[in-house]
This record gives structure tokens, sequence and C-alpha cells, in this order.
């Protein structure tokens, strides 16, 4: 278990809270006015990946006393604790271990004296063999035609991680070979996804840690009915249909022949679980060898973690700029905002991965906590959002802090798209941190009658002083992709080091389950309900009538 840290009652945080005072007052074109060298100091570089994190409302100071935050936390005990396999899933007595998943050095990790690394390599090795068959048109289906989609079922880690990696690296898919996700249990989603497709030429990836989600079942077991509606003998299913679960026995009770199985393990959390045999449709999809890119991008970022001191440290640095905005300056949100359409399941994904991981209000000591932790995480891909919700970012009375993430070179280089994009990704953070002041405002209205300005002039300062962290990379590569989500990954786990949560279980899903559980059956029949609450009661009953 790792240790528990206050947070808020370290030297470093009482020294951060009389530093805001002054700090605050700032306005971050100050701040670039006083030092010239502010890039330069305040960028760090990993690979293709530059991040640039100086639009911040932080000086030298400030970093040297969030670092010493993370010190005081002892953050590096908890990393190596982190990578050598600790238990710190101390509320499901599990390690925490997805940089296994990914440990392309094959040095040994334990977990209970054990070194995890031979099983990871062989279900890396059957994914490859299974991608490259299905890639090869040797996986047939029951009538001997090749396999032309991919139906990932799952949901949660079990399908966001899947769908915004295809999604970002959809350039690098097989032509002739689609894959599509279903993960909500409303019927429409199954519906519609397979709607088009030939049950002949479709393979169903079941993917679920625990093969026990209500809504996964049932998309699973809707979709083995549309599949034999046509190839009417369950033989066929061994050939269209493969698991990917913790949980052998269920994956067998299912119906599901367990050589296609792909197994992980319970030290693999679901929303970090993209890197295991849950990428078995990304590996599919993009080839084997640009999986194993993926893990490689995402292998370099975790030794950057491990070793790099903590100024230097990029996911260090980003959580305790977090941490700034968070706990000081009351931000409760953080917009993520990538530059690339290929991107645009990435601010999704990382709503699961922060969110379910940081939104907890219990301390490791079991105590309620009396400061803020995890922020809500959000965004789309600019510049769409610029014509949508930035307004609020610009002018509204919230503090918003932003990561601007674009790509250098587009995989679609069309005339000018792509430096209009960039042009734009560019502007935005200029005019967070600038913005318009009320001289500039009137000197653009020159011509106009002093009264015309007077009227019109309020409404279009920009006070700006905005935080953004800008990351230019040189291109979406499946390495690159890896590395970027690699980051936000340790982010979050330096955050809820700092904040003394657990970030690795999600005992707050539970409860709606619950509850849902207990109401289906009261939907089985028609009489009115009254075990509930008025709301819920009056809900169900006109529910019932409508029905
Ligand atoms: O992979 P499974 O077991 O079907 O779980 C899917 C999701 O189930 C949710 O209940 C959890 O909150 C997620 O963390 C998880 O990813």
């Amino acid at each position: 278990m790792l240790q528990a840290i206050p947070f808020d009652q370290t030297a470093a945080y009482r020294k951060l809270k009389t530093h805001h005072k002054s700090i605050s007052k700032k306005h971050l074109k100050e701040l670039f006015a006083e030092d010239p060298n502010r890039f330069k100091k305040f960028s760090l570089r990993l690979g293709d990946i530059v991040v640039d994190y100086s639009k911040n409302r932080i000086n030298g100071r400030t970093l040297a006393y969030l670092c010493d935050l993370a010190r005081e936390c002892q953050l590096s005990d908890a990393i190596e604790k982190m990578f050598t396999g600790d238990k710190i899933n101390a509320t499901e007595n599990r390690a925490v271990l997805h940089v296994a998943l990914r440990n392309r050095s094959n040095t040994p990790i334990e977990v209970d004296g054990k070194d995890v690394m031979p099983d990871v390599n062989e279900v890396l090795e059957k994914m490859k063999g299974f991608s490259e068959k299905v890639r090869g048109g040797e996986w047939k289906g029951f009538t001997g035609k090749k396999i032309t989609d991919i139906v990932n079922i799952g949901i949660g880690g079990s399908d966001l991680g899947p769908v915004m990696v295809t999604e970002a690296l959809k350039s690098y898919g097989k032509k002739g070979l689609s894959v599509h996700f279903v993960s909500n249990v409303d019927g429409t989603h199954i519906a519609e996804a397979v709607a088009k497709l030939n049950p002949e030429t479709t393979l169903f990836m079941i993917a679920s840690k625990t093969f026990t989600t209500q809504e996964t079942m049932a998309n699973a077991h809707s979709a083995r009915r549309w599949f034999l509606e046509t190839a009417k003998d369950s033989a066929h299913v061994a050939k269209h249909f493969v698991a990917i679960s913790t949980n052998r026995t269920e994956v067998e009770k299912f119906g599901i022949d367990p050589e296609n199985m792909f197994g992980f393990w319970d030290w693999v959390g679901g929303r970090y679980s993209l890197w295991s045999a849950i990428g078995l449709s990304i590996s599919c999809y993009i080839g084997f060898q640009n999986f194993e890119q993926l893990l490689s991008g995402a292998h370099d970022m975790d030794n950057h973690f491990r070793s790099a001191r903590f100024e230097k440290n990029i996911p260090v640095v980003l959580a305790l700029l977090g941490i700034w905005y968070n706990n000081f300056f009351g931000a409760d949100t953080h917009v993520i905002l990538p530059y690339d359409q290929y991107l645009h399941r990435f601010a999704a994904y990382f709503q699961q991965g922060d969110m379910e991981s940081n939104g907890k209000n219990v301390s490791r000591n079991g105590e309620a906590v009396d400061y803020q932790t995890g922020p809500i995480i959000w965004g789309e891909p600019g510049t769409n959002g610029q014509h949508a919700f930035y307004q609020l970012i610009h002018q509204g009375t919230k503090l918003i802090p932003a990561d601007f993430i674009a790509p250098a070179l587009s995989h679609n280089p069309i005339g000018e798209h792509h430096k209009m994009l960039l042009s734009n990704f560019f502007a935005q953070t200029e005019a967070l941190m600038n913005g318009k002041t009320l001289d500039e405002v009137v000197a653009e209205l020159s011509g106009k009658s002093p009264e015309e300005i007077a009227k019109i002039a309020p409404f279009k300062v920009f006070e700006g002083n905005r935080p953004t962290n800008s990351f230019l990379v040189k291109k979406i590569t499946p390495r690159v992709l890896g590395s970027l989500i690699a980051m936000y990954e340790h982010k979050i786990f330096v955050q809820g080091v700092i904040w003394n949560i657990f970030s690795f279980d999600q005992w707050g899903v539970e409860l709606g389950k619950q509850l849902a559980n207990k109401i289906y059956p009261e939907l089985q029949n028609d009489w009115p309900i009254e075990s509930h609450d008025s709301s819920t009661n009056g809900l169900i009953n006109q529910y019932k009538r409508w029905r």
C-alpha cells in the first residue's frame, strides 16, 4: 500500500499557498516580458513530442515548490512501487502493471514472486499470429470467405481505448478490413452496427475483463443470435467469435472455445488495458508491427517517467500544473483539444482514464478528503470547438486550463488545410494568453463615434491570462500516440499519489449497477411500482403505461 501523505499539510503546500497570492495577480504577458527564455525554460521534449508549458501561470519558483510537493508526497517511491508490481491498488489487493504490457526491454517484473513477462509475451505472440491470419485472409469464416469486418463488443475500458486508437491510426488501417465498436446496451447500437454486415465475413471480439458486464453480455448474445440466423449451426461460432478476458470460466460458459480466448490479468485495469489483449482489434486493424510501435512509444514514456528528475519529467510536470490550477486556482475542469481529426475520441478516452481514476473523495487512509481531487475532463477536436464552446474559455467566468495537441505533419496533406489548421492551433494559445485590452479594442474601432465605441468596447475586451499547454508532435504515428497516451496515464497516476487517493479502483460505478439490477425485474410486468421514491416510481409507472 502506498504511504499516506496529507497533501495539504506539507511544507511545500504552505509555500505554494503564499506564492499563489502573489503570482496569481500577474498576467501571463508580464511573465513573458520578464523572462525572454520562458519557452526554453518551460518546454520539454521526448522523441517527436515537444511539450510547451510556458503559457502557464508559473515562474521558476512555482515549479520548484510544486516539485517539492511531489517529493514530500514521496512520489519517487510511489513510481517505483508501481513499476515493481507492488499491490498499489489496495482496495482490490492488486498490482497495477500496464507498464509491463509494453515493457519492450523485457526486464523481469514480478507479482507475488512470479515474473509476469513470459505470460505477457505469450499473449503478444498469440495476438501476432491471430492478427496476421485475419489480415492475410487465412482466418476464414464458416463459408470459407476471409474476414472483412471486425466488431469489438465491450464497454468502458474494453471499448474506449480500441475505439480511440483505431480512429487515431486510421491511416494505418488495412484496406478491406473495417472495425466497428458496440458498447451501449441500447439495442440501436448493435442493430446499426450489424445492419450492413455479412455474417459470413464478420468476426466478433467479445472484450470484457470480467466477462460479466451486463451491456457486453447482452450485446454478445444478440450478436450470436444475429450470426446464427444465417450460420444456423452453433459449431460455426468458433470461427466468428473470440473472447478477450481474464475470466476463462465465463468465456467457456458463453460457448467460446478457450483456444479463441486472449487472456490478461487482474493487474491490468480496464481503463489501462488497450496495451493488453484488449488491443486485439487495434492489432488486427493496423497490423501487429504497428501495435508494437504503439507499445514502444508507451515504453519510451515509461522509461522517461521512471528516470527523469521531476523538473524535467513530462508527466510529473503536467500533473503538478493540473494540481496548481485544481487546488490553488479552483479550476474545476480541464479541456483536451486535439488539432487532429483522427484524435476525435482522445478526450472521450481520457474522460474515463482520468475521471474514473481520480474521481474519489476518500483518501488512502479511508477518510473524507477536504480538498479537491480529479478534474472534469472534456474536449473536442479543434477547430470545431472554436466555433462552439471556446467563447466560454476566452470570456467566461471560469478558469479552464487547456491542452492543445497538434501534429506538424498531416496524414492528409490536402492543399492549404494543414497550414490553416495549425495557424488556428498557434493562434488560440496566443489569444488565450494575451487577450485584448480596452486600448487595443478602442484602436480597432477607430472611425466610429465615441458613443458607439463606449457602447461596444466592453464586450470586445479579452482578459487573456488563460493557461495552456501545447503538445506539438511531428506526426501522429503509432509510436507518438503510444507516448502521448502513456504521458496522460502517468499524469493521472502522479495526481492520485499527491491527492492521496486510490486511482486504480472504481467503486463509484457499482451503485447504479446494483439499482439497475433491482429495477430490471420490476420492468417484467405491467403492475404499478411503489417500492421507490415518488420520482422513480412516477417515471417507471409512466414508462409502463407507454410501452
Ligand atoms: O471489461 P469489463 O469487465 O466488461 O468492464 C468494463 C467497464 O466496466 C465498468 O463498470 C468499469 O467502470 C470500467 O472500468 C470497465 O472498463
